[in-house]
C-alpha cells in the first residue's frame, strides 16, 4: 500500500503539488489521473524518491520512504520508455538495473519473456521501437517481483496486442494482491482495469472516488469522460484554442 499524506512539493516558489493526500491499496489499481501540468509525475516521482516532498509524508507498506535503503525490491518502477543507453541491449539495461537494485539476474529472463522481449534482448535499445521500449520500461517495474508496482503512462505506445497483454497483467497484479498506481490519461483503459481513480488538477486532489461512483457522476453516451472533464473544466492549464 502507499500512503501520501499531505504532501506539497514547491519548484522555487511555484507550489506544483499542493497538500496532496490519498492511498493506493494492495489487491487494487489505483490511477492518477488530470490534466497537463497536474502534478502526476512530479508526485510519482516524489515516490520513487527522485525527489523530495516540500511538506508532508509518503509511506509504502507502512513504512517512511526514508527508512528504505533501496525501495527497488519493494517497489517496481516504470517512470518512462526510455533507452539508458542507446548501445546497450534490452539484457543489459535490465543487469544494470538489477545490480543497482540487489535484484537476482535471474530475473531478467522472466520478465524479458513476460513482456515479450526475449527474443530481441540482445539487440541494442537504440534500435527499439516507442512500444518496444514502453516494454522495457514494464519490465523494469516487474524485475524484483514487488509488492507495489508504480508506472506513468504505461499504455502508452504499445500496440493492439500489448494493450490487451497490459490489461491482463495489470488486472493479475492486482488479483495476486499487489499495489498498482499508475498515472494516465487513457479514460478506456481506467474504465476497463481501474479500481479507485485520484484525479489531480493545479496539484491538488479534485476528486477520489471508485472507478463506479465516477461513472455514476457522469452521463450521456461516455459518462467515464463526462465526468472527468466537469471535475477538471476549472483546473485546466492548458487549452488548444484559436487565434483570432
Ligand atoms: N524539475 C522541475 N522544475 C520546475 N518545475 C517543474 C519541474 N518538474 C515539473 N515541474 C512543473 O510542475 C508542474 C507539474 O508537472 P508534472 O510533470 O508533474 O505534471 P503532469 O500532471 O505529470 O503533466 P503531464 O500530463 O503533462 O505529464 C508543471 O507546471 C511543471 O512545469
Amino acid at each position: 500500500m502507499i500512503s501520501i499524506r499531505g504532501v506539497s512539493k514547491k519548484y522555487g516558489r511555484n507550489l506544483v503539488v499542493d497538500d496532496v493526500t490519498f492511498a493506493a491499496e494492495a489487491g487494487a489499481i489505483t490511477y492518477l489521473l488530470g490534466p497537463n501540468g497536474a502534478g502526476k509525475s512530479t508526485v510519482m516521482r516524489m515516490i520513487a524518491g527522485l525527489s523530495r516532498p516540500s511538506a508532508g509524508e509518503i509511506t509504502v507498506n507502512g513504512r517512511p520512504l526514508g527508512e528504505f535503503s533501496t525501495t527497488a525490491t519493494e517497489i517496481g518502477f516504470g517512470l518512462g520508455a526510455f533507452a539508458r543507453n542507446p548501445k546497450h541491449s534490452a539484457a543489459r539495461q535490465l543487469r544494470w538495473q538489477a545490480r543497482l537494485g540487489g535484484i537476482p539476474i535471474r530475473r531478467i529472463d522472466d520478465v524479458l519473456t513476460q513482456v515479450g522481449l526475449d527474443r530481441v534482448a540482445a539487440r541494442p535499445t537504440g534500435k527499439f521501437s516507442y512500444g518496444m521500449l514502453q516494454r522495457l520500461n514494464i519490465a523494469g517495474a516487474l524485475l524484483s517481483d514487488p509488492r507495489t508496482i508504480v508506472l506513468d503512462e504505461p499504455a502508452n505506445g504499445l500496440d493492439v496486442e500489448g494493450t490487451l497483454w497490459l490489461r491482463e497483467l495489470l488486472l493479475d497484479l492486482a488479483a495476486a494482491g499487489k499495489c498498482v498506481l499508475i498515472a494516465s490519461h487513457d479514460l478506456t483503459e481506467v474504465a476497463i482495469t481501474g479500481s479507485q481513480v485520484v484525479i489531480l488538477g493545479k496539484g491538488k486532489v479534485l476528486s477520489d472516488t471508485t472507478n463506479a461512483e465516477l461513472l455514476a457522476m457522469g452521463s450521456g453516451p461516455r459518462p467515464l469522460e463526462s465526468a472527468y472533464v466537469e471535475i477538471t473544466r476549472s483546473s485546466l492549464e492548458y487549452t488548444a484554442g484559436t487565434r483570432s
